[in-house]
């Protein structure tokens, strides 16, 4: 099922269950505004490339909108407003004051040199620059981006508007950016799964874990597993997967990535085919690189006995399904890898502030908004009587809900 269809999908089991009004839930799902820009570079060697730069956003009724940029080949408008929607339910759950949106530019980053991603990086801030800004519409970086990208969006937009270090998260320290945000997706995933654990006397070490995605996301989280005594046993890059049943060395993994781009050929490690990685053994499943990868396709062959998705809609809902037959516990993306766009909103408040926080307290700030971010989803699970994703849902979407109709609708 294509991101946006399950997407909605969600969206509208969650407004059955919570009873919404039907002009409202029409209001809430049409996204705020979709923006679809052309970025024409000049190339290294002098050729034209023509690339197409999106921005959706989504809603703004709890404050300005939020979410990555990514550069990925598979981008597109219906996923860019999938994840655009995802963000508007994930900022309310995480309970911090914003709204979602999404961008995203069709393009190999890995084809392109530095110099080519900053052209192009700062030809898509001058299409989107008057639509952005630090009460309007904040990026960050999401697959395929980083502090660096954040660093030229930053760069370009002041040239515009004056020196703007809140109209970007995730940027690098230098610029005002927060300490813990590199990490805080991985953290923050790393903080749910332990609190998820703990319900029932479980704790991250003695668990085994497999991880799809060693990026930002799913290498932070395998490094903060493996200092915690958790055994990550199979990981995946697009380079190719991995596995060692007696658990990987992952500070001697995150070498090896930085020197050879990939996990493939670790020396740790066997080879395995990375179809299967998400049918691996193990306890605890993290998908932590694109979506729709968990389907009904592989969804009667995984084995862990928790799923907790890292990344943005990694399952379909057709898997959701056959995985709650099988009794595996899903923790969903919206709640689940929300510590990102947390410490995101702590390095924008720290920006309006002019003063920086010690690393320890946006982690000590980041465990409290999980630990409180689940408690609030199993209090919607305990009234609704669902599962953990429309627990997520009806929290999301009541928020939002509450705070459209308490603005009204006035012209
Ligand atoms: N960066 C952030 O703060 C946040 C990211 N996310 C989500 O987490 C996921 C990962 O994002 P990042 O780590 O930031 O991206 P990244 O670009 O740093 O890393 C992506 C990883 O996925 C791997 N990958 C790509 N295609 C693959 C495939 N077909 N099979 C296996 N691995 C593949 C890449 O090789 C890389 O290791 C995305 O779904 C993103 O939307 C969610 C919340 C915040
Ligand atoms: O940090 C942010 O603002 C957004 C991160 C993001 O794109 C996400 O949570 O999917």
């Amino acid at each position: 099922m294509n991101a946006l269809a399950a997407t909605n999908r969600n969206f509208k089991l969650a407004s059955r269950i919570l009873g919404l009004d039907a002009k409202l839930e029409k209001s809430l799902l049409i996204p705020f505004r979709e923006i679809k820009v052309e970025c024409t570079i000049p190339k290294d060697d002098g050729t034209l490339a023509s690339f197409i730069g999106f921005r959706v956003q989504h809603d703004n009724s709890r404050g300005p909108m939020k979410g990555g940029i990514r550069y990925h080949p598979e981008v597109d408008p219906d996923e860019v407003n999938a994840l655009a929607q995802l963000m508007t339910w994930k900022t309310a759950v995480a309970n911090i004051p914003y709204g979602g949106a999404k961008g995203g530019i069709g393009c190999n980053p890995s084809d392109l040199s530095i110099s080519e991603l900053e052209r192009l990086t700062r030809v898509f801030t001058q299409r989107i620059h008057d639509l952005i800004g630090i009460h309007t519409d904040v990026p960050a970086p999401d697959m395929g981006t980083n502090s660096q990208t954040m660093a030229w969006i930053l760069d370009e937009y002041s040239k515009f508007h004056g020196h703007s270090p809140a109209v970007v998260t995730g940027k690098p320290i230098d610029l005002g950016g927060s300490l813990g945000r590199d990490a805080a997706t991985g953290r923050g995933v790393l903080f749910a799964t332990e609190a998820l654990l703990n319900e029932s006397g479980k704790t991250i070490s003695g668990q085994r874990f497999v991880i799809q995605g060693f990026g930002n996301v799913g290498s932070w989280a395998a490094r903060l597993i493996s200092e915690l005594g958790g055994k990550v046993v199979a990981v995946s890059d697009i380079s190719g997967a991995i596995k060692n049943k007696n658990g990987l060395d992952i500070d001697s993994l995150l070498k090896h990535v930085q020197e050879n781009r990939g996990v493939k050929g670790f020396h740790g490690s066997d080879a395995i085919d990375s179809d299967s990685i998400l049918v691996e053994d193990c306890d605890v499943l993290i998908p932590a690189a694109l979506g729709g990868v968990i389907n009904r396709e592989n969804a009667n062959e995984i084995k862990a006995k928790y799923i907790v998705e890292a990344a943005n809609h990694p399952t379909d809902p057709e898997a959701d399904e056959i995985l709650k037959k099988n009794g595996v516990v899903i923790l969903p993306d919206i709640y689940a890898n929300s510590g990102g766009v947390t410490v995101s909103y702590f390095e924008w408040v720290q920006n309006i502030q002019g003063f920086m926080w010690e690393e320890e307290r946006v982690n000590n700030e980041l465990k409290t908004y999980m630990t409180k971010g689940l408690k609030n989803v199993k209090e919607m699970c305990k009234t609704h009587n669902c599962d953990l994703r429309m627990g997520a849902f009806t929290l999301g979407l009541n928020r939002v809900a509450r705070a459209t109709v308490l603005r009204g609708w006035e012209a």
